[in-house]
C-alpha cells in the first residue's frame, strides 16, 4: 500500500517533511532513492532533436533503476509517451493524472498498458494532484504546458507550500535561455537569490537525479503556522 503524501509529517518549518527512503520492493538490488514518486513535466511533442527523445527514455530508465514510480499528465504522445513507456516497460508504476473533460482525448492512440489513470475535475486539479502525489519534480524539454507546470511548482516552493526538489533536465542546453532569464530576474531584483536555488538543473537524467537526491531546501518565506498540515494544494 502506497503512503499518501498528504499524510506525510510536517517539518519544524511547517513544510512537508522529506520522504523516507523508498523500500526496495520489486526493485531489489537496485539503488534505493529518497523518492517514492517523481512527477515529470514534459512536451506532448517529441521535439526536433533525437537528444530530447533519448533523454526522455533515459529518465524513465533511471527512475526504474532507482525504484521510483512516475506521476505525469497522462498522455501517450511526444516525450510524455516516451518517458511513461520507458517506466512501464521497465516494470515501474505509472500514474497519469487526467482531467475528466479531456479523458476520452487522452486515451486516443497508444497508451502504456497497466497505467493507472487518476481522473480529476480540471486542469488546476490536475497540477495539484500531480504535486500532491510526487516527492520531487522533473521538467524535460517542452512547451507552454511544461513551462506553466514547472513555474507553478517553483512558485509553490518559493511560497513554502512545499519543499520538494524541482529539477530541470537541460538537454542540449534547451533551457539555457530560461536559466539566463531567471538570473536576469535575480539581478533586476524580482527573484530573491535564495529562490534561485529552488531550480536544480543538470544536462543528463543521472546527474539530475543525483543532484535532486542531495537537494536541501532553502527556506525563504516561512509558511503561516495555521497552514501546517493543510497545504493549499487546490489553488
Ligand atoms: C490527445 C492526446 C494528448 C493530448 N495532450 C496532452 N495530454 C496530456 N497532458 C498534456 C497534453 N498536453 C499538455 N499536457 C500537459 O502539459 C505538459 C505538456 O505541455 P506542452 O505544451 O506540450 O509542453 C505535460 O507535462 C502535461 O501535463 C493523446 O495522448
Amino acid at each position: 500500500m502506497d503512503r499518501d503524501p498528504m499524510e506525510a509529517p510536517t517539518s519544524t518549518t511547517g513544510a512537508l517533511a522529506m520522504p523516507t527512503l523508498a523500500p526496495a520492493g520489486n526493485n531489489s538490488g537496485k539503488k534505493a532513492s529518497r523518492f517514492r514518486r517523481v512527477c515529470v513535466f514534459c512536451g506532448s511533442s517529441a521535439g526536433r532533436k533525437a537528444a530530447y527523445q533519448a533523454a526522455a527514455v533515459q529518465l524513465g530508465q533511471q527512475l526504474v533503476e532507482r525504484g521510483i514510480d512516475l506521476v505525469y499528465g497522462g498522455g501517450s504522445v511526444g516525450l510524455m509517451g516516451l518517458v511513461s513507456r520507458a517506466v512501464h516497460g521497465g516494470g515501474g508504476r505509472v500514474t497519469g493524472v487526467v482531467p475528466r473533460s479531456v479523458l476520452p482525448l487522452e486515451l486516443i492512440g497508444e497508451t502504456p498498458g497497466g497505467e493507472e489513470v487518476k481522473a480529476v475535475s480540471g486542469m488546476h486539479q490536475r497540477k495539484a494532484e500531480m504535486a500532491r502525489r510526487a516527492d520531487a519534480f522533473v521538467a524535460l524539454p517542452g512547451g507552454y504546458g511544461t513551462l506553466e507546470e514547472l513555474l507553478e511548482v517553483i512558485t509553490w516552493a518559493q511560497l513554502g507550500i512545499h519543499d520538494k526538489p524541482v529539477g530541470l533536465l537541460n538537454v542540449d542546453g534547451y533551457y539555457d535561455s530560461l536559466l539566463a532569464f531567471i538570473d536576469r530576474a535575480v539581478e533586476e531584483g524580482f527573484v530573491a537569490p535564495a529562490a534561485r536555488h529552488i531550480i536544480v538543473a543538470a544536462p543528463t537524467p543521472s546527474e539530475l537525479l543525483a543532484a535532486l537526491e542531495e537537494y536541501v531546501p532553502h527556506t525563504t518565506t516561512p509558511p503561516p503556522s495555521s497552514s501546517a498540515g493543510s497545504r493549499p494544494w487546490t489553488p
